[in-house]
């Protein structure tokens, strides 16, 4: 009975196996598969460890988190090269902007994650079941992507709250998930909540993942992923007649460093 479980599960998975190599898309389907199973089931332990060591929703979940999510890397063949994390050091609270490509950035988001840092997530993450509990624990700020104003309310608590709790807040500007090498235009929610609560932007930026991760041709292998933390920009004595220009300036380091983690010549190369 039991020689038979055996021979049958070796036979599905040779078969995976062998579907997985004659098919990108297969591949593909069955990794993010194992990566949303490997993410429902971790958050249902960490939620338990979050809710007994801590007993609700707090930042410093965000450890358990952060423990638990820097092991899936081993799973999928993902290796970090990481630069500047002294640049996390500022004393007090700031606002840390990233891009972001996939669903996937979550091991790297956790991967140098700092103390006392939650990000800002779209609200219907609450409800990817034990996915939204543990994102809820960890104290993710929740904003409403369709309304504007009660967006801008949200953040504009934040900005009163961040000193207090000497917190940092971790932004996406791009404001959704964008796989192709470059950068979408920025937001300018975070570098309102900066001058608002006159902490700095520090800038962090991914390689791109097209090399190993591209949704559009079916593409998930092994990869390195190259992280680079910038120095922080300050906003102390910046108004909102600023944000503009912040907003530009994080725009323009970001891409130039995005084009050269991910060895693609900058644009004013290209036009040398
Ligand atoms: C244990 C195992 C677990 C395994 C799984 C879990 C793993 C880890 C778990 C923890 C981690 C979870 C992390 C979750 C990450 C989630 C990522 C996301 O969801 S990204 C999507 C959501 N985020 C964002 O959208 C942030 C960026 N967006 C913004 O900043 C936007 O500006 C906004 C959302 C605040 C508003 O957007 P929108 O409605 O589109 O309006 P805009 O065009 O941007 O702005 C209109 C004008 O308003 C001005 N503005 C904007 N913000 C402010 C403000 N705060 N104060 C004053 N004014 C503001 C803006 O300048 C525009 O005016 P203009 O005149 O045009 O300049
Ligand atoms: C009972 C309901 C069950 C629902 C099951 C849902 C399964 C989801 C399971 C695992 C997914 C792992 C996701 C990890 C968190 C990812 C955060 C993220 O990257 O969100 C995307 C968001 O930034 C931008 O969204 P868009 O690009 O605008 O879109």
């Amino acid at each position: 009975m039991e020689l038979g479980w055996l021979v049958c599960g070796t036979a599905v998975l040779l078969l995976l196996h062998v579907l997985m190599e004659l098919s990108p898309a297969v591949n593909f389907a069955l990794r993010i598969g194992f990566y949303c199973v490997l993410c429902l089931v971790s958050s249902a332990l960490a939620a338990a460890a979050c809710l007994l060591v801590n007993g609700g929703r707090t930042v410093k979940n965000m450890r358990i988190i952060k423990a638990v999510v820097k092991t899936f890397k081993y799973f999928f063949g993902l290796r970090f090269e990481v630069k500047g994390l002294e640049n996390f050091e500022v004393e007090g609270p700031a606002i840390i902007v990233s891009n972001h490509q996939s669903i996937l950035d979550m091991m790297g988001l956790m991967e140098i994650l700092p103390d006392n840092c939650v990000q800002v997530g779209k609200k219907e993450l609450m409800y990817t079941g034990t996915v939204g509990l543990i994102i809820y624990l960890g104290g993710v700020i929740f904003i409403n992507r369709k309304s504007t104003s009660s967006a801008k309310m949200v953040m504009a608590e934040v900005a009163k709250t961040m000193a207090n709790e000497n917190l940092k807040v971790w932004v996406y500007p791009e404001g959704t998930r964008n796989c192709t090498g470059d950068l979408l235009p920025f937001k300018k929610g975070a570098f309102h909540l900066a001058v608002q609560a006159q902490v700095p932007v520090i800038p962090v930026v991914y390689s791109s993942f097209t090399t190993f991760y591209n949704p559009k041709t079916k593409l998930f292998t092994s990869g390195k992923i190259k992280v680079e933390v910038l120095p922080p920009i300050e906003t102390k004595g910046l108004t909102s007649d600023d944000v503009t220009d912040l907003t530009d300036r994080c725009f323009c380091t970001m891409r130039e460093t995005l084009f050269r983690l991910s060895g693609r010549p900058s644009e004013a190369k290209d036009s040398s």
